[in-house]
């Protein structure tokens, strides 16, 4: 018997107002644990991917699947609670500047709670509990009450892990989310990551541009190229050739 996958695309197109197509019959499938990096040029598709998996973009045509239930046609509390299941970091961190480093992490847990309780700010001890916990777990327990833009860069996407931890997520996906670090800080991002993922237990989607980077960290390595995936194996079979293919000067498939 095969485990379900807990991230599944079944023959997925996107394509842009503009016609552009952002992805072109996609299929694959992630399973619970596995740390997966999605590797291609600028362009290729890559965030275009990553955001169709919580719907930040919707697609075309094809179905995508959260443990088995199709988040494509998912709607109202289904979809909030499907998002639930979803963490994302991205390259730029996103975190509100002028709020506390705790007063973000618990942000995490929005998708918990009535709009009008977050409005009055009413989070409830457990909560808080688990932002301050979330924090400890990146190393920032001491950080709880500085202000977020007060932070260094690297400091700053850690408090995003935390606050994607508070939301006890199955999933995280990351977009680029070293891409403005240097490479010590990025170093402590990416460790915060594969310990999540082996610790936790969390399936991690992320995107990078550093192929070395991929081969270090991740388990399986997927190759988007124009908008198509032209690989997708164990990071043992990503050879050489395997990533000219991906980044190479030839032709794209059309
Ligand atoms: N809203 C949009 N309308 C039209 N085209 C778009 C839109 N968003 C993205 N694209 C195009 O879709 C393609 C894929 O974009 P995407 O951001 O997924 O690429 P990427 O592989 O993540 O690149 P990068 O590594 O530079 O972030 C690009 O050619 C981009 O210009």
């Amino acid at each position: 018997m095969t485990e379900q996958a807990i991230i599944e695309f079944k023959n997925v197109s996107k394509q842009y107002p503009n016609g552009f197509m952002g992805l072109k019959d996609v299929s694959l499938q992630i399973h619970p644990g596995e740390f997966v990096v999605v590797v291609g040029l600028s362009g290729a598709g890559k965030s275009t991917l990553m955001r169709s998996v919580n719907r930040l973009h919707d697609v075309t045509s094809g179905d995508i699947l959260i443990d088995g239930d199709s988040i494509t046609k998912a709607r109202g509390k289904d979809l909030l609670a499907m998002r639930r299941k979803i963490g994302m970091i991205f390259q730029n961190f996103n975190l509100v500047k002028r709020a506390s480093v705790l007063k973000n992490v618990l942000m995490g847990r929005v998708g918990y709670y009535p709009t009008w309780k977050m409005v009055l700010g009413l989070f409830t001890k457990a909560d808080k509990q688990r932002a301050y916990e979330a924090l400890q777990s990146v190393d920032l327990g001491e950080k709880a009450y500085t202000r977020a833009d007060q932070l260094s860069g690297g400091q700053q996407q850690r408090v995003a892990i935390a606050r994607a931890l508070t939301q006890e997520p199955r999933i995280l996906l990351a977009d680029e989310p070293i891409a403005s670090l240097d490479p010590e800080t990025t170093r402590k991002v990416m460790d915060d990551l594969k310990r999540i993922n082996e610790q936790m237990g969390i399936t991690v989607l992320i995107n990078l541009h550093n192929v070395e980077l991929a081969k270090e960290y991740g388990s399986r390595i997927i190759g988007i190229r124009a908008g198509h995936k032209v690989f997708d194996g164990p990071v043992a079979e990503a050879t050489d050739d395997v990533i000219d293919a991906i980044y190479g000067e030839e032709e794209a498939p059309s």
